[in-house]
């Protein structure tokens, strides 16, 4: 790894002190970006997230013939403009997005055309099949089980009922739901295998159908475990806004829980389906203060964080920065509920355990989750795998610890271009960075 690919992670010399806005919400942008496109009419996204999964969703709908313009939005950032028409066949590059992996096979199938689709070389190992498998058993015609694969769509499809084991990842369910309202039967999805996880994620998915007019029933609505349906019909046209990337706040949050200081977010939104809401219980537990003040967030760091034992089956996104936050910790933590999170952008068990330990740290992996022991830490170089969360991650781990050398810090892009520039924006209006940490590669 070349020197120039090293990004110093600034120490915080004092409380990180900051108002940080984040750009909207990965999760949702994508889900609108699909309901869009499916619509019966013309839709805009206000305060959509442009980063790289976003950008790959947009040139994928593109691709099978969705028109969809950006206008820039001085109060917002990015207003979409999604104008829906037939669909035909072209090539999809899902890149490392699970987002986009998923949710877009299915809307291929109501392509009129063959539609190839590929993406990052890392991401060929992420489960896939299980969707692949289910749309062949909704009438699909798609030849492979992983990337690169392809669908030849035949302008619809039958739809129907289907089992599936999607204990590997939630967007499974989220991408058959998230088209059925246009296959001729809608579906009938029931998951069948290990425990599901991230169901604030697939809360997100039966929100958002439902705003865009679509029936669905949840599983406490049929009575049916673990079941959801969607009736076919109609997708609404919807003026989308999108909320503030929830999961892409926690690390800015954290930076106040590791130095004492105080971070406030504004446009926290009093509800939501996003899985980053749930930082608040966890910082909370940890020991940091964390209150509302208007429509902010705003949370103070303790003097010596308390370890947690916490299940993050629901919130697997935000383990990264949870185990940051242990490592710093006074006392040992256990993570627990995430074995899927080896599916993830790389198997992240694997690579906070590594990293962490690099640094001096004490990290056992289990089958399912982490046992962080607290040791003092020391810098070193911290490996991101390509993985945007394990970037931000060690700029956490670097703002307590010091000397601490990012590599890769631009694959951030991937949900949150310019963490940099926002992480040293925050350090600045702070006044708390010690500018002799800012040349990377002193211990490399
Ligand atoms: O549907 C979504 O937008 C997501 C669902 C979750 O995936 P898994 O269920 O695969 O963990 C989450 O981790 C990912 O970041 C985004
Ligand atoms: C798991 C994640 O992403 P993806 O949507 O690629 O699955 C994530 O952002 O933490």
């Amino acid at each position: 790894m070349s020197r120039e690919n090293l990004w110093r992670a600034p120490r915080a010399v004092a409380p990180v002190n900051a108002s940080v806005t984040l750009p909207g919400s990965k999760s949702i942008t994508n889900r609108a970006l699909i309901l869009a496109a499916l619509a019966s009419g013309p839709s805009t996204i206000t305060g959509a997230l442009r980063s790289r999964d976003t950008d790959l969703m947009i040139q994928g709908l593109r691709a099978l013939g969705i028109s969809i313009t950006a206008a820039p939005d001085a109060a917002t950032g990015t207003t979409l403009h999604v104008v829906p028409g037939p669909m035909t066949g072209g090539s999809i590059d899902c890149g490392l997005a699970g987002t986009v992996m998923r949710f877009l096979p299915p809307v291929a199938a109501l392509a009129d055309g063959t539609v190839a689709v590929d993406g990052d070389e890392q991401a060929r190992t992420r489960p896939l099949g299980t969707i692949l498998e289910a749309l062949r058993g909704l009438g699909a015609d798609i030849d492979g089980d992983a990337l690169p694969f392809t669908v030849h769509g035949h302008a619809g499809l039958r739809g129907g009922t289907v089992t599936i084991d999607a204990s590997g990842s939630s967007q499974f369910v989220s991408g058959l739901l998230l088209s059925a309202a246009r296959f001729d039967k809608g579906v009938t999805v029931h998951h069948d295998g290990a425990s599901l996880p991230s169901m604030p994620h697939i809360d997100m998915t039966v929100d958002m159908l439902r705003t865009a007019g679509v029936s669905v029933l949840t599983p406490d609505e049929s009575g049916i475990a673990d079941t959801w349906k969607v009736l076919p019909g109609k997708v609404d046209p919807v003026d989308w806004v999108v909320e503030p990337d929830l999961s892409n706040a926690t690390p800015f949050l954290a930076a106040a829980a590791v130095t004492g200081g105080t971070i406030q977010v504004p446009l926290w939104p009093a509800r939501t389906t996003q899985a980053g809401d749930a930082i608040r219980g966890i910082l909370s537990e940890m020991g940091a203060q964390v209150r509302r003040e208007g429509d902010a967030l705003v949370v103070s760091g303790p003097a010596a964080l308390r370890g947690i034992d916490v299940d993050l089956h629901d919130i697997g996104e935000l383990t990264p920065t949870v185990a940051a936050l242990a490592a710093l910790a006074e006392g040992p933590s256990v993570l627990r509920g995430i074995a899927h999170l080896r599916g993830h952008e790389t198997d992240r068990l694997a690579a906070l355990a590594t990293e962490i330990n690099k640094l001096g740290g004490s990290v056992t992996e289990t089958d399912d989750g982490l046992h962080v022991e607290p040791r003092p830490l020391h810098g070193g170089r911290w490996h991101s795998y390509a993985d945007h969360r394990m970037a931000t991650a060690g700029a956490i781990l670097g703002l307590a610890v010091g000397d601490v050398d990012v590599e890769d810090v631009g694959t951030t892009a991937k949900t949150l271009p310019g963490f940099e520039k926002l992480w040293a924006a925050m350090l600045d209006e702070s006044g708390s960075v010690e500018s002799a940490s800012t040349e990377p590669g002193a211990l490399s």
